[in-house]
C-alpha cells in the first residue's frame, strides 16, 4: 500500500477520516481543534495555489483562520474580505482600501464552497478594488462542477 507523501494527500485522507458532522451540517470548527490536520493544512492548501499567485485573500471567518496559514506557507500577504451587519440584516462584503494593487494576482482560500455564492461575491468585490482574480482553493467542494469552473475552485476534497 501507498502511503500519502506530500502534505495535500497527508490532509486530504485526514479530512476524509475526520470530518465531523452535525446534523446534516459539516462541523468545519472540528477541524481546527484537531492538532495534526491544523498543522497541515497550510502546506497542504499552499500546494494548490498558483506559483504566480500575488496575495492570498479570505473571507469572515474561516478565511482569516485559514487564509493566513497559506500566506504565512508561502510568504505571501493576506488580504481580510470583512462581513459587515447592515441595519436591514443583510452583510456586506468590505476589502479596505490600499489593499489591492492594481492587476494583483489575488487567490481566495476557505474552507468549503456549497452554492459558490460568497466566492463569486468576493471576486467580483476584488475585481472592483483592481485585483486580478485566480480562483478559490479550498477544503471542501460541495458545489456543482459547473460553479468549480466558473470560480475557478480547486479543492483538496
Ligand atoms: O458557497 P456558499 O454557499 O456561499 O457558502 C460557503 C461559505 O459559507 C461558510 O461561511 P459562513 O458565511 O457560514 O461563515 P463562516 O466562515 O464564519 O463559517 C463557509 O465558510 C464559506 O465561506
Amino acid at each position: 500500500m501507498r502511503l500519502p507523501v506530500t502534505a495535500a494527500e497527508r490532509a486530504r485522507a485526514l479530512l476524509r477520516e475526520r470530518t465531523v458532522h452535525a446534523g446534516d451540517r459539516i462541523a468545519t470548527l472540528h477541524w481546527w481543534r484537531d492538532p495534526e490536520l491544523l498543522a497541515l493544512l497550510g502546506p497542504a492548501l499552499a500546494e494548490l495555489v498558483p506559483a504566480d499567485t500575488d496575495a492570498i485573500a479570505g473571507a469572515q471567518s474561516s478565511g482569516y483562520l485559514l487564509g493566513p496559514l497559506v500566506a504565512t506557507h508561502l510568504g505571501l500577504g493576506f488580504i481580510g474580505v470583512q462581513k459587515r451587519p447592515e441595519a436591514d440584516g443583510t452583510i456586506t462584503l468590505a476589502v479596505a482600501e490600499g489593499m489591492i494593487r492594481p492587476g494583483e494576482r489575488v487567490l481566495l482560500v476557505d474552507d468549503l464552497v456549497d452554492t459558490g455564492a460568497q466566492a463569486a461575491a468576493v471576486r467580483g468585490l476584488l475585481i472592483h478594488h483592481g485585483a486580478t482574480w485566480l480562483g478559490v482553493v479550498a477544503l471542501l467542494a460541495l458545489c456543482p462542477p459547473d460553479v468549480a469552473e466558473d470560480l475557478g475552485l480547486v479543492a483538496l476534497t
